[in-house]
C-alpha cells in the first residue's frame, strides 16, 4: 500500500475525520423553443467527511450454510491463516480475486514513469475482510464444515484444512414459508423457527442483539444469499405502507415474505440490510420504513456472471454504434440455487432480474434505436445436477453493422457460481460499512448528512439495482464501477480521472515518461508495489505542511 502525500488545500484530517472540499461538475441540459439544446455547466462545492476509526465489522448471512454462504466463510478463513493447499495443478494460495477492493486497482495520476495504480482498498479507511465476523441463519442444521463439503465448491486439500475452523459454526433456525420458494427445498428444512410471524420477527431481531453483544462487533450488517424468493404481490393496505407493513406483520399476513421479515427486522435494529437474490424484498412498506429509520438497504441480485458481462458487452457495442438486436442467455447448473429455480415462480425473479440489464444502455441511443424496439432477450436456466456448482453459461449476441451486416458473438463460460459471487459478497458489505462512516454537505447546507436509505453506490455489484424514486437505474458496469471510484476519490479531495491525458498532446512534452532504469524512478514504483501488502492509508496532506501522518 502507498503513503501517498496529495498535496490539496481542500483536505484535513484530524484524529476523527479525513474532510475534503470537492467541486462537483455536472451540467443540465434543456431543450429551447428553436430545438436548440441548451446545456449549462454547474459546479457545486461538496464537503465530504469521513471517519476514520475502521469497526470490527459482524456479518450475518441469511442462507449460511449456502453454497454461497460456506464459501465466502470459508475464503475468509483460508486469507485470514494465509492457507495454501496442494492440487493436480501445484500449490494455490487463498486470495481474494474477483472482489473490487481486494483485488483491483485505481489511478492515483501520473508519475514520472506513468500512471501509478494503489489497490481501491487503500483509498479510504476500509474494514478488512480477514477482520470480519461471521454469523447467520439457514432452514438447514447443517454445520458450515459440512456445507462446505455439501457444495464441492473447494479443493478437497483446502477443505480439509478449513473444517476445524468451521465445523462448530452453526446457522441459526430461520424463517421458512414453504410458498415463497421452490417445493423442492422442503427436504432441507430442518432447522426453522415455529410461532407467528411477529414471534419470528422479533426473534431474529433478538438474534443480530445477542450476535453483536457475544461478538463484541462495533456494528452488524445483514446480507441475503438465501434461496430466490418467488415475488411478493404489491397489494395496498397491506406491504404498501410502513405502518401497514408492521400491522400485516402484526396480523399474521401470509403475503409477506422471509427476505421482508429479514429486512423488516435488520431495518428495526438500526442495521444495513443487502439482498443477493433477485426477489422484490423491499416491498414499498420497507422502503419507507429504511427511510425513516434512516438505515442503508441495497441489492437486488448478486451481478456475477452472465449478466455481468452483458452490462460491458452491450455497452461497448451500443457505445461503438453497433445495433444489439438478439441476446440469448442459456445457462445450466446444478448446484442447490439451480435447483430452486427451476420452480416456474423462482425462476421467474431471477429471469427478470437477467432481462432488464441492457435497458440503460439502450435507451441511451437514439440513432440505433430510433423505433425503441428493444433487443429480443431470452434467459434460459436449467438444473443439470452433475454439474454442480459449476455453470456452464452460453451467451449469443446477434447485432445489426455497416450496411446491412451481422455479427455474431458466442460466448462459452464455466465456473463455479459460487466463487464469482463470493467476492461480491465481500465488497458489498465493505462498502456498505464506509458509506456508513461518509457525510457530506453542499455549500447550500447547515449540517452533514448521510448518502440516503437506498445505497445506489452498490449497483456495480447487483443485477437489479435498486434506486430511490427519481433516480436513473444505471446497468453498464463501468459506469457503475466509476460511481464507487469516483465518490472513494472525492473523499480524499481527488478528481475523476477524466483519460483526456493533455499533457501529452502539446506540441511539447513538458514531463515525457522515463522508459530508463534509474534507480529512484525503480524505486518508487516497487515501493508503491512493495507497500501494497502492507495495510498502510493514503495521506492527504496540506501543500503549506509537510505533516505526514504514517497510518
Ligand atoms: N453466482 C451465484 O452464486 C449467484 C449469483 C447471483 C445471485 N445468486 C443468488 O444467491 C442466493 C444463494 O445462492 P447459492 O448458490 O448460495 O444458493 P444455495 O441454494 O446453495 O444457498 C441458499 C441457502 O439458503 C437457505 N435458505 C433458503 N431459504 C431460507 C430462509 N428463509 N432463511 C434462511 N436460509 C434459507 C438454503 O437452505 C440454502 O442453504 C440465491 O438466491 C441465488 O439466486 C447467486
Ligand atoms: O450472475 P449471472 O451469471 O448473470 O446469473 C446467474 C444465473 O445465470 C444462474 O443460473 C443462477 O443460478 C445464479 O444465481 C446467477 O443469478
Amino acid at each position: 500500500m502507498a503513503t501517498i502525500k496529495v498535496n490539496s488545500p481542500n483536505v484535513t484530517y484530524t484524529e476523527e475525520y479525513i474532510e475534503s472540499k470537492y467541486d462537483y461538475q455536472t451540467s443540465q441540459v434543456r431543450n429551447g423553443p428553436d430545438g436548440t439544446i441548451n446545456v449549462t455547466p454547474v459546479t457545486t462545492q461538496y464537503t465530504f467527511r469521513t471517519e476514520r476509526k475502521v469497526p470490527k465489522l459482524g456479518v450475518m448471512l441469511v442462507g449460511w450454510g449456502g453454497n454461497n454462504g460456506c464459501t465466502v466463510t470459508a475464503a475468509i478463513l483460508a486469507n485470514k491463516h494465509k492457507m495454501s493447499w496442494h492440487t493436480k495443478e501445484g500449490l494455490k494460495h487463498a486470495n481474494y480475486f474477483g472482489s473490487i477492493t481486494q483485488a483491483s486497482t485505481v489511478g492515483l495520476g501520473t508519475g514520472p514513469e506513468g500512471e501509478v495504480y494503489v489497490p481501491m482498498k487503500d483509498i479510504l479507511p476500509m474494514v478488512d475482510p480477514n477482520d470480519v465476523v461471521i454469523d447467520g441463519w439457514d432452514i438447514s442444521s447443517m454445520n458450515i464444515a459440512d456445507s462446505m463439503e455439501r457444495a464441492k465448491v473447494l479443493d478437497y486439500n483446502l477443505q480439509v484444512q478449513l473444517r476445524p475452523h468451521m465445523k462448530h459454526m452453526r446457522p441459526r433456525p430461520s424463517i421458512y414459508i414453504p410458498d415463497f420458494i421452490a417445493a423442492n427445498q422442503e427436504e432441507r428444512a430442518d432447522n426453522v423457527l415455529t410461532g407467528s410471524k411477529k414471534e419470528q420477527l422479533d426473534r431474529i431481531r433478538k438474534d443480530i442483539r445477542e450476535f453483536k453483544e457475544e461478538s463484541g462487533v462495533d456494528k452488524v450488517i445483514i446480507l441475503w444469499t438465501a434461496n430466490t424468493e418467488r415475488y411478493s404481490d404489491l397489494i395496498p393496505g397491506i406491504n404498501d405502507t410502513s405502518e401497514n407493513l408492521l400491522r400485516s406483520i402484526r396480523e399474521g399476513e401470509k403475503e409477506i415474505s422471509p427476505s421482508t421479515l429479514f429486512a423488516v427486522a435488520s431495518i428495526l435494529e438500526g442495521v444495513t440490510y443487502i439482498n443477493g437474490s433477485p426477489q422484490n424484498t423491499f416491498v414499498p412498506g420497507a422502503l419507507e420504513l429504511a427511510n425513516k429509520k434512516k438505515v442503508f438497504i441495497a441489492g437486488d441480485d448478486f451481478k456475477s456472471g452472465q449478466t455481468k458481462l452483458k452490462s460491458v458487452l452491450v455497452d461497448f457495442l451500443v457505445s461503438a454504434g453497433i445495433k444489439p438486436v438478439s441476446i440469448v442467455s442459456y445457462n445450466h447448473l446444478g448446484n442447490n440455487d439451480g435447483k430452486n429455480l427451476s420452480a416456474p415462480q423462482t425462476f421467474r425473479s431471477k429471469e427478470i432480474s437477467k432481462s432488464n440489464v441492457v435497458d440503460d444502455m439502450v435507451d441511451s441511443n437514439d440513432i440505433l434505436y430510433h423505433d425503441k424496439k428493444k433487443p429480443d432477450h431470452c434467459v434460459v436456466i436449467k438444473y443439470v445436477p452433475h454439474v454442480g456448482d459449476s455453470k456452464r453459461a452460453m451467451d449469443e449476441y446477434t447485432s445489426e453493422i455497416m450496411m446491412g451486416g451481422s455479427n455474431t458473438l458466442v460466448i462459452h463460460n464455466t465456473c463455479e457460481d459460487s466463487l464469482l459471487a463470493s467476492p461480491l459478497i465481500i465488497d458489498l458489505v465493505i462498502i456498505a460499512e464506509i458509506c456508513e462512516r461518509i457525510q457530506f454537505k453542499t455549500e447550500n447546507d447547515n449540517s452533514f448528512q448521510s448518502f440516503n436509505s437506498v445505497l445506489t453506490i452498490l449497483s456495480y455489484l447487483c443485477k437489479a439495482p435498486l434506486v430511490p424514486a427519481g433516480t436513473p437505474v444505471v446497468n453498464a458496469l463501468f459506469k457503475q464501477r466509476c460511481c464507487i471510484e469516483n465518490i472513494f476519490r472525492a473523499c480524499i479531495g481527488l478528481a475523476p480521472l477524466n483519460n483526456m491525458m493533455l499533457e501529452y498532446k502539446h506540441q511539447t512534452i513538458a514531463n515525457p515518461i522515463q522508459r530508463d532504469n534509474s534507480s529512484s524512478i525503480i524505486a518508487m514504483k516497487k515501493t508503491a508495489q512493495t507497500n501494497g501488502a502492507s495495510g498502510k492509508q493514503i495521506i492527504v496532506s496540506k501543500s503549506d505542511s509537510d505533516t505526514d501522518c504514517e497510518k
